[in-house]
């Protein structure tokens, strides 16, 4: 692993300050993130060995605290049962530290790190109840797949935090269904980064293990983009699957959605790399996510009802309080795509937003003459197809 720069050392007075990492949100993936995060604090000299992690809290079957929980079995008994995160994982309950809870010296606010990880819709709650709590010179990292939609447009989780709180984002996506990771089987990330590369590096280094090979990229548009759209294409793949449709048509949905993924974002953002959708954040997320998702499980199970179960009712019953992300965003793809006059552009996203809906029948999933985008509308699209 590469030796830490001095540059990346937060300094105190002069004095090289170790860092502390907290990671906002602990459920399946927000385990495993902090799981591999606290296996390299306890090896790298630069960081606090202490890795806090902010839960939301909910109370259990048995009475007791998820929080308490956690610490008492270092298990995430809810999200992650059976692994083991490291005893220099602490659960906190509270964001702020306003309480009275105190476990170790430090929260939100004294963290040099901060890695956000909870379903995309919570967190513009979060940031707001975050605004005024954290360091001026904090770096933070996203990995979470979503977008919202605002009045000006849609904004990424990584603008949502900068432009909220005030702090350099990063992304880090991948092909990283958190369940296998957490059983240490091998997989590969990508970190998107804007301009400092110096703080790309550290973050792949705070990630990386042997079986978590993480690679940086000056594309966080690109790289978030990628993690939030392949959750639409899922949707679209589990539908296929619940119709029984079988592998030819799934690949061919694949393909399909991966082309929108990359017109989508490029019209969005012109600085999006066509090299980025190669990356584990793009082909191979988009691939293991239409094999063995939550998205995808969830939308075989609405096919095979004909429909007529809705997502929120699957996602309750089979999740057990995990979230799908597809549904919510193929809704918020569709509001920019009508909204920008885009919605024949990008028929995959456009059928799978009316699927979810009821407003068509899964079967629509294959309606091929509307899978052609419809380039005469928009002819200078056509470039980013
Ligand atoms: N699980 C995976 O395999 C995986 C892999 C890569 C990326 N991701 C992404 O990571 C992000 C987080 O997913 P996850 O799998 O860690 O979570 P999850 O779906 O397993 O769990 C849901 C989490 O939301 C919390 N929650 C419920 N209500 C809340 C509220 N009102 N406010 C705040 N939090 C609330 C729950 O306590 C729980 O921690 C998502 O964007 C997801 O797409 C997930
Ligand atoms: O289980 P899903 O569908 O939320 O996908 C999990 C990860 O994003 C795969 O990389």
């Amino acid at each position: 692993m590469a030796p830490l720069l001095e540059s990346q050392q937060m300094k105190v007075n002069g004095e090289t300050e170790k860092c502390r990492v907290t990671v906002v949100g602990s459920g399946n993936w927000g385990s495993v993130a902090a799981k591999l995060i606290a296996s390299n604090t306890l090896k790298l000299s630069s960081f606090h060995d202490e890795v806090r992690m902010w839960v939301f809290e909910e109370v259990l079957p048995s009475g007791e605290k998820l929080s308490e929980a956690i610490n008492k079995n270092n298990e995430n008994v809810k999200y992650l049962p059976g692994i083991k995160l490291g005893t220099n994982v602490v659960a906190d309950p509270d964001l702020e530290h306003a309480g009275e809870f105190k476990l170790g010296e430090y929260a939100v606010q004294d963290a040099n790190m901060l890695v956000f990880v909870t379903p995309h819709q919570f967190m513009e709650g979060i940031c707001r109840r975050l605004v005024g709590m954290i360091r001026e010179d904090a770096q933070a990292i996203s990995l979470i797949k979503g977008m919202e939609v605002k009045m000006e447009g849609p904004c990424m989780i990584s603008s949502l935090i900068t432009e909220q709180l005030g702090i350099n984002c990063c992304v880090l996506m991948g092909a990283n269904i958190a369940n296998e990771i957490a059983v240490e089987k091998f997989s590969e990330a990508t970190v998107g980064y804007r301009e400092i590369r110096d703080i790309a590096e550290k973050w792949v280094q705070l990630f990386s293990t042997p079986y978590f090979m993480v690679s940086a990229v000056q594309d966080v548009e690109g790289v978030e983009l990628c993690g939030t759209l392949k959750n639409v294409v899922a949707i679209a793949a589990g539908i296929v699957d619940g119709l029984e449709m079988g592998n030819n048509t799934k690949a061919a949905i694949m393909r399909i959605g991966l082309r929108e993924m990359k017109a989508f974002s490029k019209l969005l953002f012109s600085s999006v790399k066509d090299s980025t959708f190669f990356e584990s954040c793009g082909v191979a997320d988009l691939i293991t996510t239409c094999l063995g998702g939550r998205n995808r499980k969830c939308a075989e199970a609405f096919a095979r009802n004909g429909g007529k179960r809705s997502f929120d009712e699957l996602e309750a019953e089979m999740l057990q309080g995990q979230k799908l992300q597809g549904v919510s965003t193929a809704k918020e793809v569709y509001e920019v795509l009508s909204h920008r006059g885009w919605l024949e552009l990008f028929p995959l996203f456009t059928i799978v937003h009316e699927i979810s809906i009821g407003r068509r029948p899964p079967s629509a999933i294959v309606e091929f003459s509307e899978l052609k985008p419809k380039f005469s509308i928009l002819e200078s699209a056509a470039q980013f197809y």
